[in-house]
């Protein structure tokens, strides 16, 4: 596992796993630029230092937006000057050779190991489901193709969202999927793609952006740690994932990752259609606790966690996202959680072709609303007794799902359980960023050691794709 040893004593997923878990969502294949102590002087972010963010320990007396108020009269109607080889294109998500080029562009450029014997195995389904919340707009599915080609070789998109930043409401988008390709990287695109969108969507009235990277930028609001749960250890060791600790055998490993059959917890089922009001109103009431949420209205809801009508006939191929409540015998609905898809293909592997990796995404429980004071010792074990139960029982279904491992951050309230679980802390970091809106730091479910932050938790509420 490179930058974290070779030592693998916890059982934690090593080598290409850890590594491929690491480049998700960082800058290229440097891996050391993870690390907090590589990022630059101010001075020498020649881009970021142009643009309205917070800088580098910048003293921070009020939160609010950065730049003075405008309105989409002031900007400009003119795309930013591209190269004459290269133009812009607005993607037609609707379109499947469209969707296909996006893709490929990303399967093949977004992030990969260093042999490239593992991709990211993006589909129309993924597509579907993260770039077409309600309120998305093509024109915020902006691409860079090759003039004398057509092929596409950049890609960036914006979603609507309305966030919430310490009870303050804050009309954005978050953005994601940027990506250039490979053969074109240092080459100063992927400013002009930055640029290109923040025109796009200043000229709908929006000028606060919340996004996450790998790398270090001006100025992170938070960062989390990636964690990873193995469900198929034996697979995970075959196709070199994780390493055999010393003194370890093969049974003592998988008996060690075992989960039950089937789901335990009584009550639990799939969220439904009709589940969504309560579901709706759960998840509000738990979300209030995090400084920095996304409100989502009902439509939202259903979209995120239903994934339209598609998602709801989805084969086990085509699924992306899982969603589940508990009802109790009175009709009432008192937990909910989700998870999404987004699977690795092998390459040159001659038995296995995919691995299955389920992220856990968002998540709601009644067990601690009772009490004023989330951090109140009662409320804090309440929900410690009922999380640890819930995420079990979505590792299982992920695991029957046929995923290998599951991830999640340290966002939430998930500090609670990762350890009890066996979610072995990973190499990589994920950074929160906003764009326009200075806030003070919010905690992301770490301590300084990097270890988690059992007592402090997170007051990241967001989950980013
Ligand atoms: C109101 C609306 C606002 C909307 C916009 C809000 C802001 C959105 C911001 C975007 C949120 C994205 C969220 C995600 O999708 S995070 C996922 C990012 N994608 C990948 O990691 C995929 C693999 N990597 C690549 O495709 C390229 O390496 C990318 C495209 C990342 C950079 O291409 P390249 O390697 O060829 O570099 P360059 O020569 O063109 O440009 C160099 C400049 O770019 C700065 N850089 C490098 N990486 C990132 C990064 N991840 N976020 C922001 N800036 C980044 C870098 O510091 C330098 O600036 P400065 O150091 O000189 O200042």
């Amino acid at each position: 596992m490179s930058g974290s040893g070779s030592g693998d004593d916890a059982g934690e997923p090593s080598g290409k796993l850890a590594e491929l878990l690491k480049l998700l969502k960082m800058n290229g294949n440097d891996v050391a630029k993870l690390t907090q102590s590589q990022r630059k002087e101010m001075k020498d972010y020649k881009f970021w230092k142009t643009q309205p963010v917070a800088t580098f320990d910048e003293p921070i007396s009020e939160e609010g937006p950065i730049d003075r108020k405008k309105t989409p009269d002031e900007i400009s109607s003119e795309p930013f000057p591209l190269l004459a080889e290269f133009e812009w294109c607005t993607m037609d998500v609707n379109d499947k050779s469209q969707v296909e080029d996006i893709f490929v562009l990303l399967n093949e450029n977004y992030v990969e190991d260093r042999d490239a014997s593992f991709r990211f195995k993006y589909t129309r389904e993924f597509f579907n489901w993260s770039l077409k919340p309600p309120g998305w707009k093509k024109d915020w599915h902006v691409g860079v193709r090759v003039r004398s080609t057509g092929k596409l070789v950049a890609f960036i998109s914006a979603i609507p969202v309305n966030l919430s930043v310490r009870g303050n409401v804050i009309k954005s988008v978050e953005i994601n999927f940027l990506c250039v390709h490979k053969q074109l990287r240092g080459k100063r695109l992927a400013p002009v793609l930055i640029k290109e969108i923040t025109r796009r969507v200043n000229k709908c009235d929006i000028w606060f952006a919340l996004y996450t990277s790998g790398t270090v930028l001006p100025s992170p609001v938070s960062v989390c740690r990636y964690t990873h749960r193995p469900l198929n250890w034996n697979k995970l060791l075959d196709v070199g994932f994780v390493q055999l600790p010393p003194g370890a055998s093969k049974p003592q490993m998988v008996a060690n990752y075992t989960l039950p059959k089937g789901p335990t917890t009584k009550g639990l089922r799939p969220l439904k259609p009709e589940d969504v009001e309560q579901a709706h109103s759960l998840f509000e009431k738990y979300q209030r606790r995090f400084d920095l949420v996304q409100e989502f209205s009902k439509e939202e809801f259903s979209h995120w966690f239903l994934g339209g009508s598609e998602q709801m006939h989805a084969t086990p191929d085509t699924k992306v996202i899982y969603s589940y409540v508990v009802e109790n015998e009175h009709g009432k609905i008192t937990d909910f959680f989700s998870f999404y898809s987004l699977p690795f293909t092998i390459l040159n592997n001659s038995v296995h072709k995919e691995l299955g990796i389920g992220y856990l995404f968002y998540y709601a429980s009644d067990a601690d609303l009772i009490y004023n004071n989330r951090f109140d010792p009662k409320a804090t074990s309440a929900l410690k007794e009922r999380l640890s139960q819930l995420i079990n029982d979505a590792c299982i279904l992920a695991r029957n799902a046929k995923m290998d491992v599951f991830n999640a951050l340290t966002s939430q309230d998930n500090a609670l359980f990762l350890e009890k679980l066996k979610f072995g802390p990973g190499d990589g970091f994920l950074n929160f960023y906003l764009f326009n809106y200075r806030a003070f730091p919010i905690t992301g479910g770490i301590q300084d050691d990097q270890d988690y932050d059992v007592k402090k938790r997170s007051n990241v509420g967001v989950v980013m794709l």
